[in-house]
């Protein structure tokens, strides 16, 4: 049986332009991604996410003006972890991006995103993202470099799509 986790994923929009972070240390270094990680115990889903916006690049957003864009899960082959990735996006944020001790923050136009130093699964759900849709994405990978197979599909309510699904 899978053990689920739970986690954000923030992307920051300002014009034509998005926030990526390099990640510096942990899972997915070296990587860029946007900004997350686990959701603790003791708060919202959307708390976490703003919370670790703030915690890797210093930028502060109300968690209310985070909106929800995507469903993410992710296994791996021989794993017993099934990471459930809340994605969500905005343009309404403070704060200029800060490097910290966990990643070092740039701003990308939305045509030059470096797919090639960056999660394999990104370069298949980014377009999605980038045109403003909405949508779900199962990938299993083997090791962490290799998608042995994937499904994506785009949602038109997130709201319907968590309220249709059993334990979520
Ligand atoms: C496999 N393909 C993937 N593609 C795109 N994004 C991925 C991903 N796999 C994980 N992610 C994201 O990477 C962050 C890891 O977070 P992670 O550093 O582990 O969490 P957290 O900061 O709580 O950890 P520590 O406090 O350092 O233990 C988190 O946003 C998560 O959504």
């Amino acid at each position: 049986m899978l053990v689920k986790k739970l986690f954000t994923l923030v992307f920051i929009n300002n014009e034509d332009q998005i926030l990526l972070g390099l990640k510096k240390r942990g899972f997915g270094v070296k990587k860029w991604n946007g900004f997350g990680g686990k959701v603790e115990p003791n708060e919202t889903i959307l708390e976490a996410a703003a919370r670790e916006l703030n915690e890797e690049c210093c930028v502060s957003v109300r968690p209310s003006d985070l909106k929800n864009i995507a469903h993410l899960e992710f296994t791996f082959e021989g794993q017993p972890t099934l990471m459930d990735v809340r994605v969500f996006s905005t343009n309404v944020f403070e704060g200029n991006p800060k490097e910290t001790e966990e990643m070092l923050p740039k701003w990308f136009k939305n045509t030059e995103v470096p797919f090639d130093d960056m999660w394999p699964d990104d370069r298949i759900w980014f377009p999605y993202m980038l045109q403003g849709k909405k949508f779900f994405g199962k990938f299993h990978y083997e090791g962490f470099d290799k998608i042995l197979n994937y499904k994506i599909e785009e949602i038109d309510c997130m709201k319907t799509f968590y309220a249709g699904r059993k334990s979520t």
